[in-house]
């Protein structure tokens, strides 16, 4: 059985964008599919395109037909859901516009979720707006999507502004990767189980690898990834979160507060990377012509839309250090890029080696025990640790074996769920904790502002690496420094 979310008045601002309709009414949708929208819940989209909301409705269907499996889309759902969506055309940026939109809702029945999807330009404007026609007071919420600013000056500038009218426990801002089942699989994995959570400090492990590798290129988004770059775009936020989750001290209760109180911690912690050691400690590239799988790609310079002298980055490798008691001498390697050989986000945690090997006859160096942290896809937790082969030989003879726990097989092939899912969800209930503190995001940029201020001082273009490869040859340089190499080169 499943109970309904509280009933809402949900207002998609940006509508009719590539988000909303790829990610946005999708997971709207599977919820309904999952009974968790109320009946009287109505998704509101907004844009200023001129349609009625029978024509909205034609397109969300159009979107839905695109982008959910054809298994998934069910008639009787879909009649269910239309229902819901109603459209208001409205220009954004002009402040008289927002009277209209008051009059369709009713704070006292159904709480107002304004989600921003719009360009982060917009964000401001729309607070104004909403204010102006009293619909910042609660039980308003404002969801806010990334990227919130490009650098610490321009986030706070946004969060000063949303500050002005909404309280923080109004604000929901979105990291997706919150969402993702896996992602969170990591509070129960660390902190269910005492054999992980009595083994993870400096005193077992030795290094931690963070990857998000994705076969993607820019996929039509030149305009803004180039201002962007990776480091900005996937660093800043969804591989600092993964970092600060794998990190963080135990927080005292399940609940946004605390969550967010440990993540916070590990970022004031992270030892800031300068002209000092930037050189050894990081990696920028940008890929060229290649093959992803069979398929031959352009080189970024190639994309549509591309300045063919943009030296902005689309991988990133990072040493880092985290400052503190728990996490002394122990590096975290972070890698991601465009283009690379496969799509695979994932958490590698490599242990400290025995300190005395009593197989030495059979086995020279025993390979230390690792645990990988499968996020996507494939998700699933392994471990790799030793095991003798069966036999009647004198000497033992051991093998690296693998514990391998696939998400799906185990949890009886049960659909996981898409990020914006659970993010809707919970921001519709008014729970906070998959969603980032406004600290958080500021201490974020401080450190990336740092690297990136490094980088400029630098002034070294990106080294290259050919699409379909894991990024350039220094990716490797980075780890083989340490003696050390990453998950697929062992
Ligand atoms: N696309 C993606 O995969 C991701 C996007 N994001 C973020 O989500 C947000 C939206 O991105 P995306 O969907 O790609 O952007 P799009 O440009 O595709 O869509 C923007 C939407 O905003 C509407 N809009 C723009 N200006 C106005 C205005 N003045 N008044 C009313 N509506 C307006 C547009 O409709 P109309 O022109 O009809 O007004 C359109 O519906 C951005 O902040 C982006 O950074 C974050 C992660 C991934
Ligand atoms: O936020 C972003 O994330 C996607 C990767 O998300 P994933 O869920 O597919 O791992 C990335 O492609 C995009 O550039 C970035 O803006």
């Amino acid at each position: 059985m499943t109970t309904p979310a509280a009933c809402c008045d949900l207002i998609l601002f940006g509508s009719l964008g590539d988000l909303a309709r790829r990610k946005l009414l999708p997971a709207l949708y599977q919820l309904e599919k999952s009974n968790l929208l109320d009946e009287n819940t109505r998704i509101i989209g907004v844009a200023r395109q001129s349609l009625s909301s029978t024509e909205f409705c034609q397109q969300v269907e159009q979107s839905l037909n695109t982008f959910v499996t054809k298994e998934a889309l069910d008639e009787q759902v879909w009649q269910r859901f239309s229902a819901k969506l109603q459209y208001c055309a409205l220009d954004l940026t002009d402040e008289d516009a927002y009277d209209g939109l008051a009059q369709l809702l009713d704070a006292g029945t159904r709480p107002p979720i304004c989600y921003f999807a719009t360009p982060p330009t917009l964000f401001p404007v729309i607070c104004d707006g909403l204010a102006r026609v009293g619909l910042n007071k609660e039980p308003t919420r404002v969801v806010l999507e990334k990227p919130l600013g490009e650098d610490l000056a321009s986030s706070c500038h946004i969060n000063q502004h949303v500050a002005r009218y909404f309280n923080e426990s109004q604000v929901y801002r979105i990291d997706h990767y919150l969402g993702k089942e896996t992602v969170l699989n990591l509070l129960a994995l660390r902190f269910a189980n005492s054999i992980f959570s009595d083994h993870w400090s400096h005193n077992t492990i030795d290094h931690i690898q963070i990857t998000a590798a994705e076969q993607v290129g820019v996929e039509g988004r030149w305009g803004y990834y180039d201002q962007a770059g990776q480091l900005r775009d996937m660093v800043q936020n969804h591989l600092l979160q993964v970092l600060s989750l794998i990190a963080m001290e135990p927080p005292t209760r399940l609940d946004a507060d605390s969550i967010r109180d440990e993540k916070l911690k590990v970022l004031k912690s992270l030892r800031p990377i300068s002209q000092r050691n930037v050189r050894e400690d990081t990696v920028r590239g940008q890929y060229t012509a290649g093959f992803v799988g069979d398929n031959r790609v352009p080189g970024y310079l190639q994309e549509d839309g591309a300045h063919a002298n943009s030296t902005t980055e689309t991988f990133v490798g990072l040493k880092v250090h985290i400052d503190n008691w728990r996490w002394s001498g122990v590096p975290f390697y972070l890698r991601t890029g465009k283009r690379m050989p496969q799509k695979r986000t994932e958490v590698v945690i490599t242990f400290k080696s025995q300190p005395h090997n009593i197989f030495h006859e059979t086995l020279a160096q025993l390979p230390p025990n690792r645990l990988i942290i499968r996020l996507q896809p494939d998700e699933g937790v392994e471990i790799q640790m030793m095991n003798k082969i069966p036999g009647l030989g004198k000497r033992m003879q051991l093998k690296p074996t693998t514990l391998d726990l696939s998400f799906y097989e185990t949890f009886e092939n049960k659909r996981i769920a898409d990020a914006y899912e659970r993010l809707l969800l919970e921001a519709i209930e008014g729970n906070q904790y998959l969603f980032v503190h406004r600290d958080e995001v500021e201490h974020a940029w401080r450190w990336i502002d740092g690297i990136r201020a490094a980088w400029e001082e630098l002034a070294e273009p990106p080294k290259s690496y050919a699409a379909g490869t894991w990024g350039p040859v220094a990716s490797v340089t980075l780890m083989a420094q340490d003696g050390r190499e990453w998950d697929d080169e062992s």
